[in-house]
């Protein structure tokens, strides 16, 4: 049996309308037309085993149309996951991929908001679900905040790299006013005062839960008499890896409050007692606005195009608040004290992902993050690795997100730092071959930790690690 015939009998083969065939074993090896080449040409039989597992994980977590994050922990469709996802899905099956947006999209409410999360099917294995987001008077099919705006990003991504373009270009078309709507919500709801950058109203907005960039300002929160609750994630993760008590009590003290005024967004920013400038939000916002701004030029909507960059150009200059010169990168600001906060976070490179930073800023991140690189095993923690809180293991505090690592990849690469790209990649990839495909990991050793066979950790396999997939071509800052 030759090598090729060896390796087919022990990959298991997914029946996809791209599954692996023989000729396509050294495509995966030296994988040609990619822009770099990240899988090791010595190591194809892991290679192959990791883009297998990553595609069987899509199709055990999808549930018709859309994917959950990961098993009895994250049982329903998350905004930002699911955006992510669509990636992952575009390498396997494009009508698969354009489906998960539409079912994200399918939840979004009246105002424009699209939900950080969607309760398509009911599920005993999440805290909190839709009976505590809604009330017997008003039963919820989602949560009433949202996450950061990948969408876009994901649009114009699957939409540019189409094999079939007849589908796509009629789902951007049905897409298009959806985003549109969304992006003017962030506008009128989440910045009233017209500062140029939107506000964040809770932690699980931020995607970042519980970053210690919102120590300050959450325990800043006074918290309400709720009534008891157990929470279920403990049930599936180490309590050393998730948040603490004191923090859920402050998460739902928020959630209580906005359900009481209806999640009406005319309220919420000014009766929130949390309300950060969120640099993961700004930043990804940013980056889909310039996508937003690309897509209504595809479809010749220049009055739409026009106002897009009316957003653009009030962002741009109000990043420049947000940036610590002394620091070396970007910091997240609490609205509420009007002061940057003091924790350095992976956040604080992402004004790379959207294009945002000058060149002697990019220049400062690229120094800092090379230096953070230095400090651990592997990159990129989620937080200061010189920090004396820094928690390798628990979430947000320290551990690796792939997820992340693509953002900054991309971000370092549309700078012109290819070395430092390319020493993500590897260090990326190696984490994913040594300890599978987790929700994160301990950057000091890395174990795999949080949730198993995680969706957005293989779709970033399928769709950046395996192809190379550096910046695309989002218009330059
Ligand atoms: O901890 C949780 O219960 C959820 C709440 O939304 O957040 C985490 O999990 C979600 C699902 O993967 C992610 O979207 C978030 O960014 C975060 O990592």
């Amino acid at each position: 049996m030759g090598p090729v015939a060896c390796l087919k009998s022990v990959v298991p083969q997914v029946h996809t309308h791209r599954s692996l065939h023989a000729e396509d074993i050294s495509s995966v090896a030296v994988l040609p037309g990619a822009k770099n080449v990240v899988l090791p040409k010595g190591d194809v039989y892991k290679s192959l085993q990791l883009l297998e597992v990553s595609k069987q994980i899509l199709i055990e977590n999808d549930r018709g149309g859309y994917t959950i994050p990961a098993k009895g922990l994250y049982p329903y469709q998350w905004n930002w996951d699911s955006a992510l996802v669509a990636l992952g899905w575009a390498t396997l099956d494009e009508g698969r991929a354009w489906q998960e947006l539409e079912k994200l999209f399918s939840a979004q409410w009246e105002d424009g908001l699209v939900p950080h999360i969607v309760f398509h099917q009911p599920s005993p294995t999440y805290f909190p679900g839709p009976e505590i987001w809604g009330s017997v008077e008003q039963p919820m099919g989602s949560t009433g905040i949202t996450q950061p705006p990948v969408a876009a990003i994901t649009v114009r991504k699957l939409y540019e790299t189409a094999l079939n373009k007849e589908l796509a270009l009629q789902k951007l078309k049905e897409l298009f006013p959806k985003l549109l709507a969304w992006h003017r919500w962030f506008q009128s709801a989440r910045d009233p005062e017209n500062t140029g950058l939107v506000a964040t109203l809770h932690p699980w907005e931020s995607g970042m839960d519980n970053s210690p960039a919102w120590d300050e300002a959450l325990y800043n929160v006074p918290v309400d008499q709720i009534p008891p609750y157990v929470r279920q994630d403990l049930g599936h993760v180490d309590s050393a890896m998730r948040p603490k008590q004191e923090e859920y009590d402050r998460y739902l003290t928020l959630l209580y409050r906005f359900r009481a005024v209806n999640y009406d967004c005319n309220q919420l920013y000014f009766l929130s007692p949390f309300r950060v400038t969120d640099l993961c939000t700004n930043s990804v916002l940013y980056r889909a606005n310039l996508d937003l701004r690309w897509l209504a030029n595809e479809l010749g909507q220049d009055q739409i195009a026009e106002e897009v960059d009316g957003w653009i150009e009030k962002a741009r200059s109000a990043f420049d608040s947000l940036y610590d010169e002394e620091g070396g990168l970007y910091k997240s600001k609490d609205q509420l004290t009007g002061e940057l906060v003091t924790a350095k976070t992976s956040a604080g490179f992402l004004p790379l992902f959207a294009r945002v930073a000058s060149a002697s800023q990019a220049a400062d991140l690229a120094a800092t993050l090379e230096r953070w690189l230095n400090r651990v095993k592997h990159g990129i923690p989620s937080y200061d690795p010189e920090s004396s809180n820094f928690e390798p293991l628990r979430y947000w505090r320290g551990p690796v997100w792939v997820i992340i690592n693509w953002m900054i990849t991309d971000g370092l690469r549309a700078y012109g730092y290819e070395d430092l790209a390319l020493r993500v990649e590897a260090d990326t990839y190696e984490l994913l071959v040594s300890h599978g495909i987790n929700e994160y990991y301990d950057p000091v050793t890395g174990a795999a930790a949080g949730g198993k066979l995680f969706s957005w950790t293989a779709a970033m396999c399928l769709a950046w690690l395996s192809k190379g997939d550096g910046a695309h071509s989002a218009a330059a800052h």
